[in-house]
C-alpha cells in the first residue's frame, strides 16, 4: 500500500515550499531574495522566518486531520490552528503580514491529504473544495474585515475563501501546466507564474489600486506568458513597471505558485 508521507514530511514540504516561493525569482511586485517588490515592511529574511514560525501549525493540522472525517468537528480543529498559525507569524515577523494566504490555503491542502492519505490530486482538489465550503462558527464571530472581505463588497469576484471552496482551480491548472517538471526548470515556473498573475483576481491588488488595474496587469501577464521568451518580452517588462507604479503585490498568486511547488513535488512513502 501506498501511504502519503507522514505529518512530519508534510509540514516539512509545506515549509520548504513556502521557503522555495519567497526565494522564487523574478516575481514583480512581490519579495525575492534580490528584491522586496512593492514592500517596505518586508524582506526575504522576513518570509523565511515567517516559514519557520508555520511548521508547528501544519504539523498540528495534519496530526489533527489524521483520524477525524471531513466534518465541521475537522473544519473548526483545522481553523483553530489556522488562526494560531496567524498568531505565531504575527510574532514571528513583528506584526507583519506575510503568509496569513498561504495558511489557509497550505493549511486546507495539507488537512486532507493527510485525511485521505492519497497522493490522487482529483480527489485532493474535492475535498479541499469540501472541507473549506463548510463554515467555521468561530471565523464568523472572531474576524474583523479584512481586505479581501471589503473588496468583494465592492466587486464580485472570487477571493481567497472561494478558491479554496471552489476546489484550486488556479493550482489544479498550475500543476497541469508544470506537469512534474524539477524545480530547476526555471523558465517553465516562471509561466505558471505568469499564468496566476493572468488568470488569479489577487484581493491585494485590488485593494492597493482598483479591478480595473488588476485587469490591465492580468492582461499584460497573459501576454507575457504566451511570449516564447518571457523575461524578454515586453509584457513582462510592462508587469514589472506596473507593479511598482502602482505599488502592487499579488501575494495571493504567491501563495497558489507555493501550492502549485508544494503539491508538484509531494513526496511519498511506500509501507
Ligand atoms: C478565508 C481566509 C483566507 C480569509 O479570507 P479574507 O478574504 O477575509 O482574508 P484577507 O485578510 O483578505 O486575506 C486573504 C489572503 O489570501 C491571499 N489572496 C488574495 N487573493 C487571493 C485569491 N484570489 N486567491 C487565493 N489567495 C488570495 C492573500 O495572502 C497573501 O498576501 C498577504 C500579503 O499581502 P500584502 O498586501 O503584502 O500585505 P497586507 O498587510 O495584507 O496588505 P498591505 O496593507 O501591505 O497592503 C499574505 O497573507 C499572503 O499569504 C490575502 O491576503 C482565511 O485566512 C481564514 O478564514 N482564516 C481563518 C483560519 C482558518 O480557518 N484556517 C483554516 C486553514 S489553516
Ligand atoms: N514573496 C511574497 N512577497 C509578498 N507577499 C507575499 N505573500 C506570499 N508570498 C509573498
Amino acid at each position: 500500500m501506498i501511504k502519503v508521507s507522514n505529518a512530519e514530511k508534510l509540514a516539512e514540504q509545506a515549509v520548504a515550499a513556502l521557503k522555495w516561493e519567497a526565494n522564487f525569482s523574478p516575481k514583480p511586485g512581490l519579495v525575492t531574495k534580490s528584491s522586496n517588490g512593492s514592500h517596505k515592511d518586508m524582506n526575504i529574511d522576513l518570509f523565511i522566518k515567517s516559514a519557520d514560525s508555520l511548521y508547528d501549525t501544519f504539523l498540528r493540522i495534519a496530526n489533527v486531520s489524521k483520524s477525524i472525517p471531513i466534518s465541521v468537528v475537522l473544519r473548526e480543529k483545522v481553523g483553530a490552528i489556522g488562526r494560531d498559525g496567524e498568531k505565531a507569524m504575527l510574532t514571528a515577523t513583528h506584526g507583519v503580514n506575510t503568509h496569513k494566504g498561504a495558511i489557509w490555503a497550505l493549511g486546507i491542502i495539507v488537512a486532507v491529504i493527510s485525511n485521505q492519505s492519497t497522493t490522487d490530486m482529483s480527489i485532493i482538489f474535492q475535498k479541499c473544495g469540501e472541507l473549506a465550503s463548510i463554515a467555521d462558527r468561530y471565523v464568523q464571530l472572531h474576524s474583523k474585515t479584512t481586505y479581501g472581505i471589503q473588496v468583494k463588497k465592492v466587486y464580485k469576484i472570487n477571493g481567497a475563501r472561494e478558491e479554496a471552496a471552489n476546489g484550486f482551480p488556479h493550482v489544479k491548472t498550475s500543476l497541469r501546466l508544470i506537469n512534474g517538471q524539477m524545480v530547476t526548470d526555471q523558465l517553465a515556473w516562471l509561466r505558471v507564474l505568469c499564468l496566476l498573475y493572468a488568470t488569479v483576481d489577487d484581493t491585494n491588488v485590488i485593494h492597493r489600486s482598483s479591478l480595473s488595474v488588476l485587469r490591465v496587469f492580468q492582461n499584460e501577464a497573459k501576454q507575457a506568458f504566451e511570449a516564447p521568451v518571457i523575461q524578454e518580452s515586453l509584457a513582462f517588462k510592462q508587469v514589472t513597471k506596473m507593479a511598482e507604479d502602482y505599488q502592487i503585490s499579488p501575494g495571493g498568486c504567491a501563495d497558489l505558485f507555493a501550492a502549485t511547488y508544494f503539491l508538484n513535488n509531494l513526496v511519498i512513502e511506500e509501507d
